[in-house]
């Protein structure tokens, strides 16, 4: 049966790069295969989550029958609407700004920056059609994976409806991701808005753009569009941007925001939103007093809702919640013993790093757990992740105020940059490494950094907390010099200066006397 791409909306434009993206990750002329009796896998949903299992079952070489149902775009957010994009339209945004700063460094700065948003648009939609051949309906048939196009829905605890066919399965998996939640303002939807589903589809530069929500989504895809030629007015609810990061990390890039000329309304609540001619009107709530701003745009990044509708789970027994989405249990197991899930379904880590690693536990717990022996744990994972704001902030492990509600006794370490050489070097002094420690052990619970590329430079801590390695570790580790990340092994060796007591320092007088 040939199935139509009309169900969900396609990326816009049509160009040659979008056509390319869909001829790989949903085929206007793909013909769903014919189900097989029983599967052992039935996988709802292609994005990481989705992907990441049915690859790993099917590629094991043992035979498994494995089915992996899309009914939008394979490849889900992180390819389509989500990591690729931003990060594309990041990377072009920090060369205007590197361009605008150029003068500190001896270069002048032209007079004017001409951005071609137009052409900043298709390099992203070319870069995101050359990676989609990874995630296409035609690799993964190659696979020996059935790939349906079309929407899932659970019939009874054996079997799943995608279009005309019946599927049924041994074990099943749900994920089927997020969407971006629709705030209730009044108007809002009526005046029109932008999410992470459309916003990517722009071949103009709005001129004036609202965004709300101060999360990872707001404040990345806010300072890209203020350095690409919005002015930007970014709304949060709370006093602080990323308020759930560490605080003097959040302080930073609410600070460079500042710098790159966005309009922060912070501790507000937004009232209604209006249609004139001017344009789109917002009424905001801030200290008692209603203000407006006039935008072209509104991008709305507050938040996600988990995607557990028109599945069906009432009639196969998985619970679930309209804001947490399915309910899992330490083993990613639902309610029902023969249905798991992963990813933004059912996390609080909505990251594809996260959706993958999930993936993998699905996997085990599933396929090679027999009388549930072996299992692995979602609770054993450590998982670092980045907002790739710029400066971005990278961060693992415990923040201090988790391990202070947990009653520990730790140490904090913090190394600026405006001590590291390279970072003097690079003009990048804006930022630090902060390591958090057991009191009295060099166990390392936790750590921020704050740097142009933070993302690149918390592996090595993450590696260290999995391996359990400890910071003297960390400071036996040489780190080529100059390079920002020696403020990793700064912060090492710090902890180790923090060994010299008096006696030891008495051992050493001695030790050198003999020597
Ligand atoms: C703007 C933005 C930027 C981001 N940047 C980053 C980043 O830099 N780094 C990072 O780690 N994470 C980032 N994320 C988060 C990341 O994209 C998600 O965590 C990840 O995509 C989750 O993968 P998933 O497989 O769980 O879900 P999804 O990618 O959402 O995939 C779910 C799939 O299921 C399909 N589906 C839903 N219902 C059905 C049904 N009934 N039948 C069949 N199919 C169905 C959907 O169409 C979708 O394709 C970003 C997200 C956004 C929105
Ligand atoms: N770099 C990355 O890894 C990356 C990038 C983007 C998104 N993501 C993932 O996607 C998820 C969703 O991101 P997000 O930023 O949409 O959600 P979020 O929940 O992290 O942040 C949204 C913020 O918007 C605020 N908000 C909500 N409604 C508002 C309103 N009406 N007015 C003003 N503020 C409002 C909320 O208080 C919240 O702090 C994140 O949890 C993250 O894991 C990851």
């Amino acid at each position: 049966m040939t199935h139509s791409i009309q169900q969900e909306p396609a990326l816009q434009p049509l160009d040659e790069y979008n056509q390319s993206l869909m001829s790989n990750v949903h085929p206007i002329d793909w013909v769903n295969p014919s189900p097989a009796a029983n599967y052992d896998l039935v996988v709802i949903g292609a994005g990481t989550a989705g992907l990441v299992v049915a690859a790993g079952a099917a590629g094991l070489g043992l035979g498994l029958k494995v089915a992996l149902i899309e009914k939008n775009l394979m490849g889900g957010d992180c390819l389509n609407v989500g990591c690729v994009p931003s990060k594309c339209l990041i990377r072009s945004s920090r060369v205007v700004a590197q361009m605008r700063e150029a003068t500190p460094f001896g270069i002048q700065s032209p007079d004017a920056i001409e951005i071609d948003f137009a052409a900043v648009m298709q390099r992203m939609r070319r870069i995101r059609a050359g990676i989609s051949p990874h995630d296409s309906a035609e690799r993964f048939r190659n696979l020996g994976i059935d790939v349906f196009l079309g929407p899932a829905e659970f019939v009874d605890s054996g079997a799943i409806a995608v279009n005309t066919h019946l599927l049924r399965f041994k074990k099943a998996v749900i994920a089927t991701g997020a969407r971006a939640t629709r705030p209730q303002i009044s108007g809002l939807a009526e005046a029109g808005y932008l999410t992470n589903e459309t916003v990517f589809s722009l071949t103009e530069c709005p001129p004036r753009l609202a965004v709300i929500g101060g999360g990872p989504i707001g404040c990345e895809l806010a300072q890209a569009f203020q350095r690409l030629g919005s002015q930007v007015t970014l709304f949060h609810k709370h006093g602080h941007l990323l308020d759930r990061e560490d605080a003097d990390a959040a302080e930073i890039v609410q600070q460079q925001l500042l710098q790159d000329n966005l309009k922060l309304v912070l501790d507000c609540s937004l009232e209604k939103v209006e249609i004139t001619d001017a344009g789109k009107v917002i009424h905001y709530r801030q200290n008692d007093e209603i203000n407006t701003v006039v935008v072209d745009e509104i991008l709305v990044g507050a938040g996600r809702t988990p995607n557990v509708d028109r599945l069906n789970l009432d009639a196969v027994g998985v619970k679930y919640d309209a804001r947490h989405g399915v309910v899992v249990d330490d083993y990613l197991q639902t309610t029902n013993p023969h249905i798991y899930a992963a990813g933004d379904i059912c996390m609080n880590w909505k990251f594809t790093h996260a959706a993958d690693a999930a993936a993998r536990i699905v996997i085990k717990n599933t396929l090679f757990s027999p009388f549930g022996l072996g299992r692995s744990k979602l609770s054993n994972l450590v998982m670092p992740w980045v907002t790739y704001t710029d400066p971005e902030i990278a961060h693992v492990g415990l923040y201090e105020r988790e391990a202070q509600e947990q009653g520990m006794e730790t140490n904090t370490i913090t190394i600026p940059f405006s001590s590291v050489d390279r970072a003097l070097a690079d003009g990048e002094t804006e930022g630090f490494v902060k390591i958090l420690h057991k009191r009295g052990s060099d166990q390392i619970l936790g750590a921020t950094i704050v740097a142009r590329h933070a993302g690149e430079m918390i592996s090595e801590i993450t590696l260290a907390i999995v391996t359990k390695q400890g910071l003297s570790a960390l400071s036996g580790v040489i780190h080529p010099y100059p390079t920002q990340a020696e403020a990793i092994k700064k912060a090492a060796d710090a902890y180790r200066r923090t060994l010299l007591t008096p006696r030891t320092k008495s051992l050493l007088k001695l030790l050198t006397k003999f020597s």
